[in-house]
């Protein structure tokens, strides 16, 4: 049977990696949307081209890879580039989730996405997990994950939509407020009930 397919989402360093990495290891297929937004800016890929072309060879490092980091640092500065970026990868993006999920044969699949909510991604989904915390713990973990300065973290959950906004398409929550060990006992949790589910219904 196709299995059906579960939304994660939550803001920038809620814990979705971390809560997908666990899903992983009870052998649930994950698909990564960041992931997948890295695959189509590979060099060679059309889009990478597209992007040097937009933001001048600087985008580029020595070895014709994307400055991720420079490219970061023009998008989240102004929404027109950020628009302007969206635009060429958000249709690439969609087709290698498509291909990827088709991949999947465990009982169901996760989709992993920052941007669930705010794209049409959530039409791929038939049930939506949010990994819900508190802005500041959010801002804490991501700086210190990316090394990240403070302006920085805060101009990107600028951008996405509200922990309201969110938790209101969410199905199932996780609030992610405690340790590593407490998500994982959510995860395990959530895992169990998902299996009970036919086509993400009860
Ligand atoms: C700007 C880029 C090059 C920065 O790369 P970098 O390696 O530093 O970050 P990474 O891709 O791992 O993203 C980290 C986090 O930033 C946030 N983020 C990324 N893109 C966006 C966006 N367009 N809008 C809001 N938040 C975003 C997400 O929370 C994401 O998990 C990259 O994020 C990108 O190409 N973004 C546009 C594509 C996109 O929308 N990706 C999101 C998944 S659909
Ligand atoms: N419950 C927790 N306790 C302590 N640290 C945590 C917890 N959950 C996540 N973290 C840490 O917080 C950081 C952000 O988590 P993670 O990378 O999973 O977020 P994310 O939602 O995937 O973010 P992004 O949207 O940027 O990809 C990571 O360094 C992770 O190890």
């Amino acid at each position: 049977m196709k299995p059906w397919i579960l939304g994660l989402t939550g803001g920038i360093g809620s814990g979705k990696s971390a809560a997908a990495r666990h899903f992983s290891d009870l052998g649930v297929y994950v698909v990564d949307a960041d992931q997948a937004a890295r695959w189509v800016v590979e060099p060679g890929r059309p889009a990478l081209a597209e992007i040097a072309g937009h933001f001048g060879r600087e985008i580029l490092l020595a070895d014709g890879s994307l400055d991720r980091a420079a490219l970061r640092r023009r998008v989240f500065l102004s929404e027109e580039e950020r628009r302007w970026l969206e635009r060429l990868l958000h249709p690439l993006i969609r087709q290698e989730i498509l291909a990827s999920l088709k991949q999947a044969s465990s009982p169901y699949a996760i989709l992993e996405s920052p941007l669930l909510v705010e794209t049409d991604q959530h039409t791929m989904t038939q049930r939506i997990l949010v990994v819900d915390v508190p802005e500041s713990l959010q801002l804490e973990r991501a700086m210190q994950r990316d090394q990240a300065d403070r302006k920085q973290v805060e101009a990107i959950i600028k951008t996405q939509a509200s922990r309201e906004e969110r938790l209101r398409h969410a199905d199932d929550v996780l609030v992610n407020d405690r340790d590593l060990s407490w998500l994982q006992a959510e995860v395990e949790r959530l895992h169990r009930f998902y299996l009970t589910l036919r086509g993400g219904q009860p």
